[in-house]
């Protein structure tokens, strides 16, 4: 028995690709079909660690892909029909009268209409307290404007007054949040379904909505999906995993797998709230939650990489491997590209059986990164993103020059009365740094808290716990939370430091660490700002830079200009109210 219609273990395809090498996995020239399990060879990298390159072109997300494509013209799918019989959502911007060969979605997902704004997103516009931007990003860079913001910004007046709802901008067709479908509609188990309704979905989001249908068909087929952060990709995985567990067989059946045990959390409290009406269990499995000697009888294990290698290289002692139907990789890029957690990542899936469901969620996926998913997960139905469409346009993204590295905490606390209206997270790149604002912050009486890869797991969990109710409004971190955390009520994101790539990429700005880091506002329907700091002609060239990637203008502010400060608070009250 299980909470999906008609599905059955097992896809009949190869997924056996030996992955032998990192260079062979990201240029994929890893042929051969010879399967390949687990030895103990795994756990001594062959190569040395390799990172795919840092993007240093526009084509950052993929090219734009229309249609249906297929490679596996001389044999048919199984899957062929259920996909193409699937309803062809009108937002997907292609779903075309595919050959009867063609079995592989590869979906661009696009508003409806490009050309223009319908009157819904022209109001919003109007009330985000900013009026229209005054630099162009995408290489037509206007004069960045001296004035003040509050003369340049056109600030309506009657911003508190307008009630956005949610049902509103779900019928948008150019938000991410748009579907043509309900949930009813998508054929899941009543028992999920009293669990959307539980946790207050009304409609699916755009994502929700193509994926779903593509991930339940049967014979299950790999996916890789990329959608706007904060547009429900949680959902659509754990429905899948929740529709295709057997709940009488005492043993996990599907991963789920995260880049860090704040996200893992996150992510089973998801699957416990929509699952509450069935009897599936899940499992954390993060460092310290298991034990070596007890066996795990629960459905659906979520946790980090390093944990699963741990359980996996228990030899079947702590469940056994064969069993999982599902393998989910939220965070996907990060998970296969990055050189600790790709290994890992790789590792994990060579002890699952061929046949598993690979699922590949995430906001980015650049170029390389995306040629890896490929192998990775081969025959996947693919969903991706133009690169104009990756970020999240009800994030207004600011810029402020501040004088100097020390002038970074000037500006840092000059906001900080903006920073408590609602809830913010600030972003930098040492751990040393996080704990320094925080600690001169909290000797000038404010209330922050610090939270970094250097805590212990308890201290984590509980520093977090109390940003997530609201007991601490300034969160001071690294990228630990950069990817994946959820909290509604943060509605201001600070990049205290440029993200970069590192030594491994010469330090180039990190757009897609950039994309996530902002992506934590905004959240579902809700407005955001985001705020990242200047203060040297490197990283004033490093945000040009991704602003013209990303082709979205950033409006700078002034942190000394009370004008301009009265301004962010005011967008700030009104992202506070978020839709309803
Ligand atoms: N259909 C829906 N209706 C209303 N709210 C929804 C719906 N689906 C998801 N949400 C809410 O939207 C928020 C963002 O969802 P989620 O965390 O899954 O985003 P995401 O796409 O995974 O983002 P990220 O890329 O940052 O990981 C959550 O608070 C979730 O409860």
């Amino acid at each position: 028995m299980s909470y999906g219609a008609n599905i059955q273990p097992g896809i009949p395809e190869a997924d056996d690709a030996p992955i032998a090498s990192l260079a062979s996995r990201i240029s994929g020239l890893s042929t051969s079909n010879t399967p390949h399990p687990p030895s103990s060879s795994d756990s001594q990298p062959q190569s040395p660690p390799v990172r795919p390159k840092p993007n240093t072109s526009n084509n950052l997300f993929g090219k734009a892909l229309a249609g249906v494509k297929s490679d596996r013209a001389s044999a048919p799918s199984p899957s062929t029909s259920t996909a193409t019989s699937t309803p062809a959502p009108a937002p997907v911007a292609a779903t075309a009268a595919a050959p009867a060969e063609e079995s592989k979605k590869n979906v661009e997902l696009l508003p409806a209409k490009e050309e223009g704004k319908d009157k819904m997103t022209n109001l919003m516009d109007e009330q985000d307290g900013w009026g229209e931007p005054a630099q162009n990003g995408n290489g037509e860079k206007k004069e960045v404007v001296d004035t003040s913001m509050s003369e340049a910004s056109g600030l309506i007046s009657n911003e508190f007054q307008v009630e956005v709802k949610l049902a509103d901008l779900q019928a948008d067709p150019n938000s991410p949040l748009y579907s043509v479908q309900t949930f009813e509609q998508l054929n899941l188990h009543e028992d999920l379904m009293k669990g959307i309704y539980a946790v207050g979905f009304k409609k699916p989001s755009k994502i929700q909505e193509v994926a779903l249908p593509l991930l339940l068909s049967n014979p299950p087929r790999n996916l890789i999906g990329q959608s706007q952060s904060g547009t429900g990709k949680t959902a659509a995985f754990s429905l899948n995993m929740l529709s295709r567990v057997d709940p009488a067989m005492m043993t996990p059946q599907a991963i789920c797998l995260a880049p860090s045990r704040e996200l893992a959390r996150q992510i089973q409290e998801v699957i416990d709230k929509i699952g509450q009406f069935t009897d599936i269990k899940t499992f954390l499995a993060v460092p310290g939650s298991w034990s070596r000697n007890v066996r795990i009888d629960k459905h659906i294990l979520i946790g980090t990489p390093g944990t699963l290698v741990d359980m996996l290289s228990r030899g079947g002692r702590i469940f056994d491997p064969k069993q999982i139907r599902v393998f989910v990789l939220d965070e996907a890029d990060e998970m296969i590209a990055l050189q600790g957690l790709g290994d890992q990542t790789t590792r994990i899936k060579r002890m699952l059986p061929p046949n598993v469901q690979n699922v590949l969620f995430s906001a980015t996926f650049n170029d390389q990164v995306r040629s890896f998913a490929e192998t990775f997960a081969p025959e996947a139905n693919q969903l991706f993103l133009k690169l104009e469409n990756v970020t999240v346009d009800a994030i207004k993204q600011l810029y402020m020059e501040c004088n100097g590295e020390e002038g970074k905490f000037d500006a840092l606390s000059a906001l900080y009365d903006c920073m408590s209206i609602g809830q913010s997270i600030v972003f930098c790149k040492r751990k040393k740094t996080a704990d320094d604002i925080a600690e001169r912050l909290t000797s000038e009486g404010h209330s922050v808290a610090s939270l970094h890869g250097d805590k212990q797991s308890r201290e984590r969990d509980d520093i977090l716990d109390g940003f997530r109710n609201g007991k601490t409004k300034v969160l001071i971190t690294t990228n630990v939370v950069a990817r994946g955390i959820d909290i509604q009520q943060v509605n201001m994101v600070v990049n205290y430091d440029v993200p970069d790539q590192g030594p491994e990429g010469n330090f180039e700005p990190d757009i897609e660490t950039y994309i996530h880091r902002i992506g934590r506002t905004g959240r579902f329907g809700r407005k955001g700002c985001s705020v990242i700091f200047v203060h040297d002609g490197r990283s004033k060239s490093d945000v040009d830079y991704i602003m013209n990637t990303l082709g979205k203008p950033m409006k700078r502010i002034d942190a000394m200009n009370p004008a301009d400060l009265e301004q962010l608070e005011k967008a700030l009250k009104i992202a506070m109210k978020g839709p309803n």
